[in-house]
C-alpha cells in the first residue's frame, strides 16, 4: 500500500517568522513531500521563499490557530512546528493555547522552538526515506 505523507502544520509568530523561514529552508525536500499546512501569513512567507505547496489558513489573530486545531481534533494533523514568542503579549494567546493544548489531548507532535523542531524534521525525515515517501541520500 502506498503510504501517506504527514500532514505538517507550521506556524510563527511574527518575531519568529525569519526563523521558522530559515528552518524551512534546511528542509526543503522533507517538506515538500509533506501535506503542509500553516496560518496565513507564515504560510504566504514560506511558500513564497521557496515555493511549497501548502494550505493556509486564517491569519493567527484571526482564527487561524483554531482552524488548525480543530483540525487536529478530527484527526487530520500529523505534527506541529509552531515557534511562539515567548517575550511578547499576543492578543489571542487563549487560541494558542487551545492549540497546544489540542496537541496534548491528542498526542500530536508539538515543536516551539528550534531545536525542538530540529529533532522534529529530523525524524520525520529519516521516517519518511524509511517509508519510501523520500529519496534517500544514497539514491536521490
Ligand atoms: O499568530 C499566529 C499564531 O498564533 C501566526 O499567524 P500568522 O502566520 O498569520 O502570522
Amino acid at each position: 500500500m502506498q503510504p501517506i505523507a504527514p500532514r505538517l502544520a507550521l506556524i510563527a509568530h511574527d518575531m519568529k517568522k525569519d526563523d521558522i523561514v530559515a528552518l524551512c529552508g534546511e528542509y526543503v525536500p522533507t517538506l515538500a513531500a509533506c501535506r503542509l499546512l500553516a496560518t496565513g501569513t507564515t504560510g504566504g512567507r514560506i511558500a513564497e521563499r521557496y515555493g511549497l505547496d501548502i494550505e493556509r489558513m486564517l491569519s493567527g489573530p484571526h482564527g487561524g490557530d483554531l482552524q488548525i486545531g480543530a483540525q487536529l481534533a478530527e484527526g487530520h494533523v500529523d505534527a506541529v512546528i509552531f515557534l511562539r514568542d515567548p517575550m511578547t503579549p499576543q492578543p489571542h494567546e487563549p487560541d494558542i493555547n487551545a492549540l497546544v493544548r489540542a496537541c496534548d489531548v491528542h498526542n500530536v507532535p508539538c515543536a516551539t522552538n528550534l531545536a525542538t523542531s530540529r529533532m522534529l524534521l529530523d525524524v520525520l525525515t529519516l521516517r519518511m526515506r524509511d517509508s519510501g515517501l523520500l529519496a534517500t541520500a544514497a539514491s536521490a
